[in-house]
């Protein structure tokens, strides 16, 4: 049986009263749960459960305790349709992955997976933190990251390890661009902003909790984010798919749009 020692801590009152900092002690709080998780000694399936269970009801009682008024839509939660009656007409909803990449959490000791915390309010996101427990990292819209002047030579595309687009093979032809394979949405949105790669670029499937955080943090950081037709990425929508989605160095959004606008993503 394995056993459970974490204790969160209680956030200083200037923590709890501000949404941006609140969101990443969130995040950093489910991350250290999860490291905790992954020493325990389980392997597989049982640890990705075991992560993605953790996090999730720590991140869900945490919500409750200090914003009780405030909706939730987390990966790991099984809306109820009076839960997504109260999530459309809330005033402010977090949009959380307890553990994404919870394949790559399952494979120590990678560590391309992230804990997700975004705050939705008024019809967009106001506030997000993506922790990288592994790296001891965690980037929030509190304090937006600066995103280094690139140092590649030919642009580097992140793509999932595990089922990356054809597409985008394509598209990295065309831009004479690398892939560079890692997992986790939020992973490779924030390998952009720190410089380990230009772009990521998917489609295929993907749900509101895979991009809201990194997304609002890639924004802050002033990356160009949208979905792949160029529209406005949209959250906390009836329903929550959203299975496809740009960030980029904003020099590089024109060439990727027009690439798609012509050959599709199938
Ligand atoms: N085709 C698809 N359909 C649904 N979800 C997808 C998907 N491709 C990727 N995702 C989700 O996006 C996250 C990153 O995937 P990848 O590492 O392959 O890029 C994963 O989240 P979780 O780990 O939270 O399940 C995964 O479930
Ligand atoms: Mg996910």
């Amino acid at each position: 049986m394995a056993s459970v020692t974490f204790e969160p801590g209680t956030p200083a009152p200037e923590v709890v009263g501000d949404d941006h900092l609140f969101a990443a002690w969130l995040a950093e709080a489910a991350g250290r749960r999860l490291l905790e998780v992954r020493a325990e000694g389980l392997e597989g399936k049982e640890l990705k459960d075991a992560g993605d269970q953790a996090a999730h009801v720590l991140l869900a009682e945490l919500l409750a305790t200090y914003r009780p008024d405030d909706a939730v839509l987390s990966e790991e939660a099984l809306e109820t349709a009076a839960d997504k009656d109260a999530r459309l007409t809330a005033d402010k909803v977090w949009i959380v992955d307890p553990l994404d990449g919870t394949r790559e959490f399952s494979e120590p000791p990678r560590d391309d997976w992230a804990v997700h915390v975004a705050l939705w309010q008024g019809g967009t996101l106001v506030a997000g933190a993506v922790a990288q427990p592994e790296l001891g990292e965690t980037f929030t819209t509190g304090a937006p990251p600066v995103v280094p002047p690139s140092t590649a030579t030919r642009p580097r595309i992140a793509v999932s390890r595990t089922r990356p687009p054809a597409f985008v093979q394509a598209l990295a032809e065309e831009l004479d661009a690398e892939l560079v394979p890692m997992g986790s949405a939020g992973v490779k949105m924030m390998s952009v902003v720190r410089d380990v790669a230009d772009a990521y670029v998917h489609a295929g499937g993907q749900y509101e909790w895979d991009s809201a955080a990194p997304v609002a943090v890639a924004r802050a950081a002033g990356l160009f984010t949208s979905r792949v037709d160029g529209s406005e990425l949209v959250y906390n929508q009836a329903d929550v798919y959203l299975p496809d989605v740009i960030v980029c160095r904003p020099e590089l959004s024109e060439r990727i749009l027009a690439f798609i606008a012509e050959h599709g993503t199938d």
